[in-house]
This record gives structure tokens, C-alpha cells and sequence, in this order.
């Protein structure tokens, strides 16, 4: 069985992420967009986006290709700056990525990897502990190409979580494994978001993943938010509850819709 290594959750449903968000006080932090355009020469790809997201929400961005998500994740990262408008979403040092491709340096262990931009004598301590958080515990000393994909990207997960973000942006960063993996690493994403509490924020252009993990599904289009539909389906979600397929149908609907952005 595929699934049993993150079967058992790591919490119980009253996680200390629920205790945070309840308590006022969690670790996520919160986004705010305000008349948000971003334009590439005369390409106007984002235009008076407004945006709140309440710290821990789990959000995603869902959309045709083109319509500019990848756009927006930048501009929240700071990679990229709005033409015109504000972007409210912390400092660097609060913010985390992770990509499609796991970008490991080569020449370094699995471990030296994750504990990339920690000093003192603790990096080794908490890469060790960020990999066994992603299920990757005695495989630090390995090269990264004795790693499969699935295990690369948690490696890319573990970098991040290494430095606790509060807010974690994932841009497509399943899109190339297997479906299997897939749900895998859907298990291990929200276990880790329900235990830390940062705010998360996934660009993907699979609906089933986005009301699979996600609090709210927003669709980009037209360089606005055209759809900000709330998943309110019990964690962890199987795509078999009642309710799962009629909001995947939904969101698609809706994205069908829609015409392609002016490209
Ligand atoms: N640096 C850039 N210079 C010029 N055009 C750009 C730049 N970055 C993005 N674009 C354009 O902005 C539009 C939105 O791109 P973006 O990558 O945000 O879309 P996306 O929704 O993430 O697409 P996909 O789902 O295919 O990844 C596209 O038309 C793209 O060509």
C-alpha cells in the first residue's frame, strides 16, 4: 500500500494549526492585492486585481494557461514587480517557494541541499529534521540523482519548510510526477500545512488538486479573480465524498466559460 506511510495523520483533527487560526495568532501570514496590474509591454496580463488571504488559508489558483497565475504567485513572491498597485504579502526572509522542478544542486548531498542558507552549527540538525518531516529520514547522506522525482520534490518541500515559512507558494510543483505520487504528496502537503500553519498559495492546472487541498479555489481570468469558490469538504478529502466532483465540475465549468486571455 502506496498510501500507508502518510496515512496516520500527524496530528489529530484539532491540529495546532486550528488552535492558531482560531486563537488569532497563527503563523500564516496574511495577503492583501489591491488594484493589482501587471502589463508586459502592451500584453496586459493582470489588471485591477483585488485580493485578501486570511493567514493559514490554504488557496489555490486555478486557470487557463496564459491567464497569468504564475504572474500573480511572482509578484506575491517579490520575483516581479506590479506595474501599478499594492502587494502586501511579508518580507522575503517569511516567504518560501517550491517549483515544478526541484532545482537541487548536483554536487550536493540531499542533505547540504536543504540546509542550503542556514548557518551555525544547527543547519545539519534541522535539514535532518525538515527531511524526516517529509518522510526522507536516512536519505540525507544520498546524492540527489539516487532520488526519484516524488522524492526530489520533497526534498525541494523539506528546503523550504527548513526555514518555516509563513507563507509557502507552490507553483505547479506536482506537475510532473505521476498520479500516485500525486496523492501522495497531496497527504503530505496539507499534514504539513495543518501542523505549521503558514498560509499556502498553489498555482495548478489540476481542479481535482486545488478542491482537493485547497479552502478556496480561485479562478484567474481576464486578469481578475472571476470565480473565488470556498471547499468547505471535510479534510482529508477523498475525490469519492459527496460534493467533491459536483465543485470540481463547478470550477471547470467556469473555466470553460471563459475565453482564453488575450495572449
Ligand atoms: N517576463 C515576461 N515577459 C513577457 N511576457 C510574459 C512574461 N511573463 C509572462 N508573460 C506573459 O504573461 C501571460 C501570463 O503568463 P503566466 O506564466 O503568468 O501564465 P500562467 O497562467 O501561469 O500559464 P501556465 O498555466 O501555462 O503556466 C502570458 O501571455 C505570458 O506570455
Amino acid at each position: 500500500m502506496w498510501l500507508t506511510e502518510f496515512d496516520t495523520p500527524v496530528l489529530p483533527r484539532e491540529s495546532v494549526h486550528e488552535d492558531a487560526r482560531r486563537a488569532g495568532d497563527p503563523r500564516g501570514l496574511a495577503l492583501k492585492l489591491r488594484g493589482v496590474a501587471k502589463s508586459f509591454g502592451a500584453r496586459h496580463v493582470l489588471k485591477d486585481l483585488d485580493l485578501a488571504i486570511a493567514p493559514g488559508e490554504f488557496v489555490a489558483l486555478v486557470g487557463r494557461s496564459g491567464c497569468g497565475k504564475s504572474t500573480l504567485l511572482r509578484l506575491i513572491a517579490g520575483l516581479d514587480t506590479p506595474t501599478a498597485g499594492l502587494v502586501e504579502a511579508g518580507t522575503a526572509d517569511e516567504r518560501r517557494l517550491m517549483f515544478q522542478d526541484a532545482r537541487l544542486l548536483p554536487w550536493k548531498r540531499v542533505v547540504d541541499n536543504v540546509a542550503l542558507g542556514l548557518a551555525g552549527p544547527e543547519a545539519s540538525a534541522r535539514a535532518m529534521e525538515a527531511l524526516g518531516q517529509v518522510g526522507l529520514a536516512g536519505r540525507g547522506g544520498d546524492w540527489p540523482s539516487t532520488l526519484s522525482g516524488g522524492q526530489r520534490q520533497r526534498v525541494a518541500l523539506a528546503r523550504a519548510l527548513v526555514h518555516r515559512p509563513r507563507l509557502l507558494l507552490l507553483d505547479e510543483p506536482l506537475g510532473a510526477l505521476d498520479a500516485l505520487t500525486r496523492l501522495e504528496m497531496h497527504r503530505l502537503i496539507e499534514q504539513l500545512w495543518r501542523r505549521h500553519g503558514f498560509t499556502a498559495l498553489l498555482v495548478t492546472h489540476d481542479v481535482a488538486e486545488a478542491v482537493a487541498l485547497a479552502d478556496r479555489v480561485l479562478l484567474v481570468d481576464r486578469g481578475g479573480i472571476a470565480l473565488d469558490a470556498a471547499v468547505s469538504l471535510p479534510r482529508p478529502r477523498s475525490r469519492a465524498a459527496p460534493g467533491f466532483a459536483e465543485l470540481e465540475d463547478r470550477v471547470l465549468r467556469h473555466i470553460v466559460g471563459h475565453a482564453p486571455t488575450a495572449a
